[in-house]
């Protein structure tokens, strides 16, 4: 049984989060719901930040918001410090409603508009992570016309292919985002950037890829970024002050799993980028990662409650849950692995093994294949692990299921920071049919 951060089993035998039991929570708010221990993610984040001071490096924590985003979210992190990465307007929109301090945020992305990169500069956002050629031209239109430098960091490829689901491999020649190194792309980007009157390049970024398990390909990275790097050294003497090494530092989900500490990443990464500057001549760079899932990954816990259940004798044991790729696509998307347990009856032994089946009208919506579990009853609550990364942000509206609610538990109390929503909420946006348009419209 994997209890993490503060899991505990209290007297009733429920699964106690941040010391609130997890029934009474379920009593309290209904289910689907996700229940983050926020003192597994100040600890995370203190992790991150101690491990970098541990080496003396200047240093930016950004959190990757796309894991987990919401008000209270970038509240928690903004005081603890943490810098913001962003990857839509919506997003940035967020953060900024939060009250994150502009200059701690950072905008990525392959395709921002017009509007979402005017919207970043009008508020003075710290940097703009400029994916492609499109987005340098857009860039420099638009601070030319509102009289402003802005920030870049170039997102390069390093062509280094990350060992992890091939969805979420990110650093590989062949991929959607960031000018190509090896087909020279990433230099065409470096000399246009150098050429702006209006263009800042504080340095590059590169991301390989998430649930990552080891340093190799970070290191790898490293080596291909500064390569490039040396070759803009001597073609225009160019002196990065930021290197941003991404996200996707792995975490445990199942066991098997084995997620490295995050000062092993840190010290690794670190002694990389010393090791490489120092041949380079240069001062060892500003270093910023970007961590969303090995921040609040397993931090969460979704609650569901057990509905309706079918025995194929000799076959399977269904079970169906209140939930399912509504608010967990990872499963489907990915072929995923959680492990759980039943809230309510934490202590019964986990004799028989149980197909967890969403509520989605899909075959495919099957959030674990099999989960070993005590005999199960309806309305037990079942407990499904590690769900706080691209669970809720993923969420979605498949079969007009309302997304669930979220709360942050800690020291006893739990607090509601994303409402259930409703099926009024559900048709909100829905404007009546009219039968008679087009006399209406030619009006
Ligand atoms: C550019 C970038 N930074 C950071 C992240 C966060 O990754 P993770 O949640 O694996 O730490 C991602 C997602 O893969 C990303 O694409
Ligand atoms: N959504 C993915 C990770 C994507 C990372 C963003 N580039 C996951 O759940 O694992």
């Amino acid at each position: 049984m994997y209890l993490h951060g503060t899991m505990t089993i209290n007297e009733a035998g429920h699964l106690e989060i941040g010391g609130v039991d997890t029934v009474d929570l379920a009593k309290k708010y209904d289910t689907p719901l996700f229940v983050y221990d926020t003192a597994l993610i100040k600890e995370r984040a203190r992790a991150f930040k101690q491990a970098f001071e541990a080496e003396g490096v200047s240093y930016q924590v950004a959190y990757a918001s796309k894991a987990f985003s919401c008000i209270a979210m970038y509240q928690l992190a903004a005081s603890l410090d943490l810098s913001i990465d962003v990857v839509s307007g919506g997003e940035l929109y967020t953060a900024l409603k939060a009250g994150v301090e502009p200059g701690k945020i950072h905008f990525h992305g392959n395709n921002k508009s017009h509007g979402e990169l005017e919207m970043a500069i009008k508020a003075g956002i710290g940097c703009i992570v400029a994916d492609n050629f499109y987005e340098l031209e857009l860039l420099e239109e638009l601070a030319a016309n509102m009289e402003q430098t802005v920030s870049v960091l170039l997102r390069l490829t390093p062509g280094v292919e990350a060992h992890t689901h091939e969805f979420i491999a990110t650093g590989q020649e062949d991929s959607k985002f960031g000018f190509d190194i090896a087909s020279g792309q990433a230099d065409k980007a470096a000399q246009i950037a150098e050429r702006s009157k209006f263009i800042d390049l504080l340095g590059v970024h590169s991301h390989i890829g998430s649930q990552i398990f080891e340093t190799e390909g970070f290191v790898l990275a490293i080596e291909k970024v500064f390569n490039q790097l040396q070759a803009w050294q001597e073609e225009f003497d160019f002196v990065p002050r930021v290197l941003n090494f991404g996200g996707g530092f792995g975490i445990r989900y199942v066991e098997g799993d084995k997620p490295l500490e995050p000062e092993t990443y840190i010290r690794e990464i670190v002694k990389e980028t010393k090791k490489h500057a120092d041949r380079l001549g240069l001062a060892i760079p500003e270093i910023w990662i970007e961590p969303g899932r090995s921040l609040v990954g397993d931090a969460a816990t979704t609650l569901y409650t057990i509905g309706s259940t079918k025995d194929i004798p000799n076959v399977r044991r269904y079970l169906s849950v209140d939930g399912g790729m509504s608010d967990n696509l990872r499963p489907a998307l990915y072929d995923a692995k959680y492990e759980g347990l039943l809230a309510n009856r934490a202590h019964d032994k986990a004799e028989e093994t149980f197909s967890v089946a969403g509520k989605c009208c899909e075959s495919g919506d099957m959030l674990v294949w099999d989960m070993p579990l005590p005999e199960v009853q309806h309305g037990d609550v079942l407990a499904m692990f590690c769900t706080g990364a691209y669970g809720y942000s993923m969420a979605n509206n498949y079969n007009r299921i309302p997304r669930p609610a979220v709360v942050f538990a800690e020291d006893g109390a739990d607090q509601l920071v994303i409402q259930r929503e409703s099926y009024e909420d559900l048709t909100k946006l829905d404007l009546a049919y009219q039968a008679n348009v087009k006399e209406t419209s030619d009006v």
